[in-house]
């Protein structure tokens, strides 16, 4: 269902990678590994057509992601590294403004369950900067809860400041994600909580 063929990265004057190719199914998982500034993050921007890639081409469905740019965001939830959260709003209202900002119907009672199943009910109200990195984290994952029926999820180091108990529910839930006919791709530098075989693209030291 997705497709990457021959691509390249170049940052300024440094190839970054070439010649990479993936292929994804739903029910499928895909980890890219590699050392640090390999070009993980720069791969996931460039899957979710966030930037362009120097050559090669990403196909949804058969067809590049470029024709059908509408289409493939509405089956898409990225959530990057840094996570992209106010520090003066509350995780409730983080939430709620992801949601609404990307058109995902979800009600305060909807929100409020995606909070506590991430152990957030104390710090629902609290602003962002006095929470923990981990709980900054689990807020930003809180949109996994909430965003179902986007068909691709594709997560920057998602289980990074994550402690053991909420690396093993993630997992959990990103197999349920595939269950469903979900499809994930992820960059991590653990292994993760997988108990089903996950396809994993090594970076190595590329570039
Ligand atoms: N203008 C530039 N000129 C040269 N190199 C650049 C430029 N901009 C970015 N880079 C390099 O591109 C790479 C970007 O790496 P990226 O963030 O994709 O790596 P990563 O594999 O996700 O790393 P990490 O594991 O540390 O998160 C880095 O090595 C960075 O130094």
């Amino acid at each position: 269902m997705l497709q990457a063929l021959g691509l390249a990265c170049l940052k300024g004057d440094r190839l970054l990678f070439r010649d990479l190719d993936l292929s994804l199914d739903r029910g499928g998982i895909l980890r890219v590994a590699g050392a640090n500034g390999c070009g993980k993050s720069s791969l996931l921007r460039m899957l979710c057509g966030l930037s362009a890639p120097e050559a090669g081409s990403i196909l949804w469905r058969g067809k590049s992601i470029r024709k059908q740019r509408d289409v493939y965001h509405d089956q898409l939830l990225y959530i990057g590294h840094a996570p992209a959260l106010n520090e003066r709003l509350s995780p409730r209202e983080n939430l709620r403004f992801a949601c609404a900002s990307a058109g995902d119907a979800a009600s305060p009672a909807d929100i409020a369950l995606a909070l506590e199943r991430l152990g957030l009910t104390t710090q629902a109200g609290l602003p962002l900067r006095v929470l923990s990195q981990g709980q900054r984290k689990r807020t930003s994952l809180a949109r996994l809860l909430l965003a179902p029926q986007r068909t691709l999820w594709i997560l920057d180091e998602p289980f990074s400041a994550l402690d053991a108990r909420a690396v093993e529910m993630l997992s959990r839930h990103i197999e349920s994600h595939c269950d469903a006919g979900g499809m994930v791709i992820l960059t991590t530098h653990q292994e993760g909580a997988f108990t089903r075989p996950v396809q994993c693209l090594d970076m190595g030291e590329r570039g």
